[in-house]
């Protein structure tokens, strides 16, 4: 079968913060191609650099060096405008910490992303992805740390992204929560194709990927491919 091309490219990227004594090199010169519908989890240290390369790759941050392109095109040379564009039409999110509005049900958090997405699911069939379709007219209070986590990836999902970019997404939940929550990434990635990155500090979640990065000091140690990823629900914590 002839290789898809890759859904991201990084050449030499480089992202230094602040300036001469104290500055601090978050990636030293990253190269990196990944191909479109995988689930690749990045792993290593706290400050390695895994959430810097994310938040690159999600044109949420610019690096210092080097070029970054999603699909071919550069998103290193896209204005603020074009790269807002990029993350509204092709992204979802997801964070350690779920960002939803406390006055708001969770059909209605969803809501906010599906009125300017271009070709949204329905609120309420993005939440039954998600295992919370008879929760929906219920606030984030009203729901456990796992429950309003698979709201906040129900609407991650709910505009059809072609990547979802996770950050830590189980890093505040018991290890039981977490797995259903990586059950439904796992999920939405076979049912949607999406694109799945996750960075985790729990590195069971390894087990569950296509593709495994390793970061360690600002720089890829390896990267690895699993010929049989495991549901995971067989993950062991
Ligand atoms: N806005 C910032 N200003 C200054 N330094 C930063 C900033 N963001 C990140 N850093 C530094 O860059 C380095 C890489 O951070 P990054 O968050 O990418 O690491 P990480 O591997 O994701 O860590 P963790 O697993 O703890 O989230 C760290 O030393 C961090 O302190």
């Amino acid at each position: 079968m002839p290789q898809q091309p890759p859904i991201y490219r990084v050449e030499g990227l480089t992202r230094v913060y602040g300036e001469g004594a104290s500055a601090v090199h978050a990636l030293r010169g990253v190269d990196l191609e990944l191909p479109p519908g995988e689930i690749t989890v990045l792993l290593g240290p706290s400050g390695s650099g895994k959430s810097t390369l994310l938040n690159i790759l999600g044109g949420l941050d610019r690096p210092s060096a080097g070029r970054a392109w999603f699909r071919g095109e550069e998103l290193t040379a896209m204005s603020d405008r074009a790269l807002t564009r990029y993350r509204r039409d092709n992204l979802g999110f997801v964070f350690q910490f779920y960002n939803l509005m406390p006055s708001l049900t969770a059909e209605e958090n969803v809501e906010l992303v599906t009125e300017i997405a271009r070709n949204p699911m329905d609120p309420a069939e993005a939440l039954a992805l998600v295992g919370l379709d008879t929760r929906k007219d219920h606030f984030p209070s009203q729901l456990s740390g796992g429950e309003q986590q698979r709201v906040a990836i129900a609407r991650a999902v709910a505009k059809r992204p072609d990547v979802l970019l996770c950050d830590e997404p189980t890093g505040a939940l018991d290890s039981a929560t977490g797995r259903e929550v990586l059950g439904v990434l796992q999920h939405l990635n076979r049912s949607l194709g999406s694109t799945v990155m996750i960075v985790t500090h729990a590195a069971a979640t390894a087990e569950m990927a296509d593709r495994v990065i390793r970061f360690t000091d600002g720089a890829i140690r390896s990267v690895e491919h699993n010929d049989a990823p495991r549901a995971a629900a067989e993950i062991e914590w």
